[in-house]
């Protein structure tokens, strides 16, 4: 058997249609563009071709985009003062504060994401947003994990009474994963490098999900047959080739569905930031209209 191909573009074109529809709306009901705003401190070829990818995807739904550029000597006064302007502005909806932040930066992290106003907040990283998630109130959720669930709906995949194992607890990605999925009645397992007896475990996934950013660690032996499979990694090899976590060629033969990277996960966070600018703004309205 071989698995169905999880293709990302299909699934990030239907979605982006819908935001444009919805882009459309917001902007013939209150006479504004949503707009949202990414930070970039340092230089980061990696991030810049985000940046560079999100913002042509922003112009492409007609939503307004600016990208602030600032350099690796910035100091956190520097960008509280910067994210304190677009927290005020009346043209920015969304905000992003691209990470990793150089080295200098590193342990200003929290600090500088609770600083962003939690309504503009279109990576759901602030604590605020942190916390209704985990209660189930879900309100901007962050892109990557909201982008792997759009993912199963979209393909139709079972969620409730499915065993889920994440593979990661990162703050972006794992932890915000397993509430997602617990929300949608799957039974979570979280697992990360402690773990032991790694295979054992995942081996008994209904839905497997890879965010370690190890590139081709997980391979066929670990995965079910007939299991969904989402690969969340992205690792550049030494000959400049874009890996994921997951050893496509190998789990591909006993997987029952599996995202390829690239072309998978990637292109959903960028459709769910879109998404979430656009939720992002229609929250500020209602509240200046209350
Ligand atoms: N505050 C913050 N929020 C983020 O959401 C965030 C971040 N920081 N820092 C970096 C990571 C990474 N990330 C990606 C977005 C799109 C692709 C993407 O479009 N990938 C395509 C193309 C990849 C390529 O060819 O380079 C694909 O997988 O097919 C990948 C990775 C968002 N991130």
């Amino acid at each position: 058997m071989t698995a169905t191909v999880l293709e990302g573009k299909v699934f990030a074109a239907e979605i982006k249609k819908s935001v444009h529809k919805d882009v459309e709306k917001f902007i013939e009901s209150q006479g504004i563009i949503p707009g949202l705003a990414v930070i970039i401190v340092g230089e980061n070829a990696a991030s810049k071709v985000y940046v560079a990818n999100k913002h042509k995807a922003c112009e492409e739904l007609g939503i307004y985009s600016e990208v602030i550029c600032m350099p690796a000597s910035t100091t956190k006064q520097e960008l509280l003062e910067q994210i304190r302007i677009l927290n005020e502005s009346t043209t920015i909806h969304g905000i992003l504060l691209q990470l990793p932040l150089p080295d200098a930066l590193k342990h200003d992290e929290a600090e500088l994401l609770k600083a962003i106003h939690p309504d503009k907040d279109v990576d759901g990283f602030h604590p605020v947003n942190v916390g209704k998630l985990a209660i189930g109130q879900e309100h901007l959720v962050p892109c990557t994990p909201a982008g792997c669930i759009k993912i199963l709906e979209l393909a139709n995949v079972e969620i409730a009474g499915k065993h889920a194992v994440i593979i990661g607890r990162s703050n972006i990605v794992g932890k915000p994963m397993a509430n997602l999925l617990l929300s949608r009645h799957a039974t979570v397992t979280i697992c990360h490098s402690r773990t032991a007896n790694l295979p054992s475990i995942t081996s008994q996934a209904d839905i497997l999900i890879v965010a370690i950013g190890k590139a081709h660690f997980v391979t066929k032996d670990m995965v079910k047959p007939g299991a969904v499979v989402i690969d969340v990694g992205i690792n550049r090899l030494a000959d400049k080739k874009l890996v994921g976590d997951v050893n496509f060629e190998d789990v591909k033969e006993v997987a029952g569905a599996i995202t390829p990277v690239p072309g998978g996960v990637g292109l959903l966070t960028i459709a769910m930031l879109l998404s979430n600018t656009v939720k992002a703004a229609q929250l500020q309205c209602h509240k200046e209209h209350k």
